[in-house]
């Protein structure tokens, strides 16, 4: 299963995480969230990080313009699309980028938030699954109520995220399967800072799934 941890804005906070297991690291190029940092900090931290994790960059509503001047800095595996972008826009970015994987994140409130995801499968890789917030766009610690998700079976491989941490994760995946989970502020100390203690906790609690099988 991948494991992306995301909102990382410092050099040996990523190199220490990306060491205790994670897959992914998701840098957030939102110039209004605390944890956004610069495309020359994102390739500070890129320059240390073992070539086999994927590094993700998170837009939300961005110009094509915008993802290209992040992209000619930091080496980027994969962008995420947070906001409300259009199908159309996501094949855009998938035909100028086609070597990058393209997540779509969706942010759900009632079971209606799924019906618009089907028209999106051509035009991206990947599904993120966040919950919604009418403030914030993403890293809010809320969860989203899994059972909307019970018969969620999509022609995409999807991530889970929204208000995990080390005490919720196993029972996330007892009721769920996704393809891969996404955390950011449930390992933190504060909004950008992440404490690597609890990503330590969270790869103790997932190794215990491991050992039964069911990760
Ligand atoms: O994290 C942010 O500050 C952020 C801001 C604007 C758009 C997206 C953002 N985060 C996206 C993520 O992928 C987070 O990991 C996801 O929302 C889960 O966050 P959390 O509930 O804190 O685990």
């Amino acid at each position: 299963m991948r494991v992306k941890i995301c909102g990382i804005t410092q050099v040996q906070q990523g190199q220490a995480i990306a060491e205790l297991g994670a897959t992914a690291l998701g840098f957030i190029c939102v110039e209004r969230s605390p944890r956004y940092i610069n495309s020359q900090q994102i390739q500070e931290i890129i320059r240390v990080i073992p070539t086999n994790i994927d590094l993700i960059g998170v837009f939300a509503n961005p110009s094509l313009t915008k993802i290209k001047g992040v992209l000619q800095v930091a080496q980027l595996t994969a962008i995420q699309l947070h906001g409300d972008e259009t199908p159309e826009f996501c094949a855009q970015v998938k035909q100028l980028w086609p070597h990058l994987e393209i997540i779509k994140a969706f942010r759900i409130k009632t079971v209606g938030s799924l019906e618009n995801i089907p028209q999106y499968v051509e035009a991206i890789d990947t599904l993120l699954l966040d919950a919604y917030d009418p403030q914030q766009l993403g890293g809010t610690g809320k969860t989203l109520n899994w059972d909307i998700l019970a018969t969620f079976k999509p022609d995409r491989p999807w991530f889970l995220a929204g208000g995990l941490n080390p005490n919720n994760i196993l029972q996330a995946l007892d009721n769920l399967a996704p393809d891969g989970i996404d955390l950011s502020s449930g390992v933190e100390r504060s909004p950008g800072d992440k404490e690597i203690g609890k990503v330590a906790q969270l790869f103790t609690k997932l190794n215990q799934v491991h050992s039964k099988n069911k990760y």
